[in-house]
């Protein structure tokens, strides 16, 4: 596993400042980021994944520095940025993009090695029975497993997330989360995940950090993610049950696939 190191992160919008003098160092962990809209959960990621350039600060894997996009950076969107015409499987070999090139890529040139991945990753991710299926004809929740699928495919070192499951319903959205948390597991990478869903992010985080205001407000484990703590960060929205979602039970859905995996949270 991967060691990401973010130091003194500042990113300024003219005099917007979306994030501020942030540092945190993660390894082998499924971190969750936490923060009410607004609060530079998206900034810090872009500036991780190279999409955007730090004013200032800087950010490092395993002590080298991330400077533009790189294939050692997974990342996964809350629109899943698929292409909807083609099988989920295709979608999911298109994640080889980064390593082996466009062009080799738009005419399925990839390795038997890539192909194998793509596969892998959609038995991760519970999808190998649906591996020719077209994305256009899946859930909202299956597509998203499918970019799931994909950022494995790059075989990265650390696997970034934006709000991957807003606009999925609660039980669709817990699914997806085990698949992402069993998926960096299985993978052995590093995961930064922003969500702003509190029970959902305290059921499967290892790790919270809360951004307000673009500031670090806190960088604490399960057992410190108190209702007074999230209050803090979203003024006293219902934190009622986060104790109870904090344990180690493993979440159960139906609405979306069968074959759930059972995550500890
Ligand atoms: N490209 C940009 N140009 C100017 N201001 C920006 C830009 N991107 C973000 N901002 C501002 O930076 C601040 C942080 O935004 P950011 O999108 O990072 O927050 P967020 O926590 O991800 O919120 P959301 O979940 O609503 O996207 C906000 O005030 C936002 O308006």
């Amino acid at each position: 596993m991967s060691t990401l190191k973010v130091e003194n992160l500042t990113k300024e919008y003219g005099d917007v400042t979306a994030v501020e003098d942030v540092s945190f160092e993660i390894e082998d962990e499924f971190v969750v980021l936490l923060g009410e809209s607004g609060a530079g959960k998206s900034t810090l990621l872009r500036c991780v994944n190279g999409l955007t350039e730090p004013t200032s600060g800087g950010v490092y894997l395993d002590n080298e520095p991330l400077a533009g996009s790189q294939p050692e950076v997974g990342m996964i969107f809350q629109q899943h940025n698929l292409v909807d015409g083609v099988s989920a499987y295709l979608n999911a070999l298109n994640g080889s993009l980064e390593r082996t090139g466009l062009v080799e890529s738009l005419f399925q040139w990839q390795c038997r090695e890539d192909k194998k991945r793509a596969l892998d990753a959609l038995s991760t991710v519970g999808l190998l029975d649906e591996a020719h299926q077209r994305v256009s004809q899946m859930s909202g929740g299956q597509q998203q497993r499918v970019g799931i699928a994909r950022a494995l495919v790059q075989d990265p070192e650390l696997l970034l997330a934006d709000e991957p499951v807003a606009s999925l319903d609660p039980s669709s959205a817990e699914t997806v989360m085990g698949y992402l948390k069993k998926a960096a597991g299985v993978h052995e990478v590093t995961a930064l995940v922003s969500l702003h869903q509190v029970n959902i992010a305290a059921h499967f985080g290892e790790r919270f950090i809360g951004l307000r205001d673009g500031q670090l407000l806190f960088d604490c484990g399960p057992e410190d993610l108190t209702p007074e703590r999230v209050d803090n960060l979203y003024g006293n929205v219902e934190t009622v049950g986060l104790a109870e979602t904090s344990s180690t039970e493993p979440v159960e859905s139906n609405s979306d696939q069968s074959d759930t995996p059972r995550v500890q949270g």
